[in-house]
């Protein structure tokens, strides 16, 4: 079925309505076939008012997930992982319940708390905390399971960091190379992803990229550049750096079925509604999100220390949007960024 033409006025107008909400600036790029159309507004950098371009690079955020769920089921296909098997079975260290399986892990239904709950309750302080910091796997999970579990296994859905780094730890010890290989391996190389990269635990972002700034809980003070860090707090969470052409790339070979086998893709796009109204479901390491036009799209949300990212594709992968803003901890800014899905892929009037 043919989608309307996308809207780009309308982008524009979600863009300078983030911008009069506080974001700094904002860029949008879909993908269609070989057409492309690209809309930036406001600074990529306060300090030395550079606009904002489409081409500048940034921190993905948990658009990382979807990268490590690839991965991981590329493992599945490869028959080195079962998915219904206890995650323990592929891990240095047990989980707290041994009926955590792999699935669950990947469609956040452990019930593995969130550490980062605790790191980020102060928005400034926490991240100043971590900024530089690196952690192990090991680390990060312990912060998880310091806790209870939020709920049995398999018996609800609870977004968790924790899961993804299970995850990474997992690829890690189910095959002795490091997230890092196996990104670049299985999908930066096979799609020429020239503009991604997983750098952790270096702190700066090469090439032109956007500066992040994050915005403080006390708004009356300004804005926190925070595009240096590790990221080490989130690594197979969320640690990928991207910009706008790779991720549309990513989404559309990942939906059109150039990354994984039939069946993988299948299990990765089963979704299970996570909001009451249906129109947002998580499948494996996947997001869908039911547009008011009917139009279903999948992909990944991002929000991580002065960076929001959307990007989604349609099911057979033939049109794809990024849209990223250069702040957080503004949840209003986040909320009128996701009206570039509606102008993208329903067309004019329906952001
Ligand atoms: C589920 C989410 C939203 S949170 C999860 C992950 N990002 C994080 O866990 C970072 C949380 C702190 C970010 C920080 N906020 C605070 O410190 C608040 N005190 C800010 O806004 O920069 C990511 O990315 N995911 C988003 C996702 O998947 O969309």
């Amino acid at each position: 079925t043919s989608l309307p033409a996308p809207d780009t006025a309308a982008v524009r107008a979600v863009h300078r309505t983030a911008l009069e909400q506080g974001a700094p600036g904002a860029l949008t790029r879909i993908d269609e076939g070989g057409t492309s159309h690209r809309v930036a507004t406001g600074e990529a950098d306060t300090a030395a008012h550079t606009p904002m371009d489409t081409g500048r690079r940034f921190r993905a955020g948990s658009v990382t997930k979807t990268f490590t769920a690839v991965v991981l089921l590329q493992l599945v296909a490869e028959g080195r992982v079962d998915l219904d098997a206890p995650a323990g079975r592929y891990l240095p260290r047990p989980l707290p319940d041994d009926r955590i399986t792999v699935r669950h892990l990947l469609s956040h239904r452990s019930g593995l708390y969130d550490y980062t709950n605790d790191m980020f309750q102060h928005t400034v302080p926490g991240f100043e905390a971590v900024r530089t910091k690196v952690f192990s796997h090991q680390q990060l999970i312990d912060l998880s399971t310091a806790h209870p579990l939020n709920h049995a296994p398999g018996a609800a859905y609870s977004y968790s960091n924790t899961n993804f780094v299970v995850l990474g730890q997992l690829i890690e010890h189910v095959t002795g190379t490091p997230v890092a290989t196996h990104y670049r391996a299985r999908i930066l190389e096979p799609l020429q992803l020239e503009n991604t990269s997983y750098v952790h635990p270096r702190t700066t972002i090469t090439g032109s990229h956007a500066r992040g700034y994050l915005r403080p809980d006390d708004t009356t003070l300004p804005l926190v550049d925070s595009t240096e860090q590790t990221v080490s707090w989130a690594q197979s969470a969320g640690a990928v750096i991207s910009d706008a052409a790779d991720l549309n790339r990513f989404f559309s070979a990942l939906l059109s079925g150039g990354l994984l086998p039939e069946r993988q893709l299948r299990d990765m796009t089963t979704m299970v509604p996570v909001t009451a109204d249906g129109k947002q479901s998580y499948g494996l390491g996947l997001r869908g999100r039911q547009l008011s036009c009917g139009t279903t799209v999948y992909g990944h949300t991002g929000t991580v220390q002065g960076y929001y990212t959307y990007a989604f594709t349609t099911r057979d992968g033939t049109r794809s949007m990024t849209s990223l803003a250069n702040t957080s901890n503004n949840g209003t800014v986040n909320t009128t960024l996701g009206r570039t899905l509606e102008a993208s892929f329903c067309g004019s009037g329906a952001a």
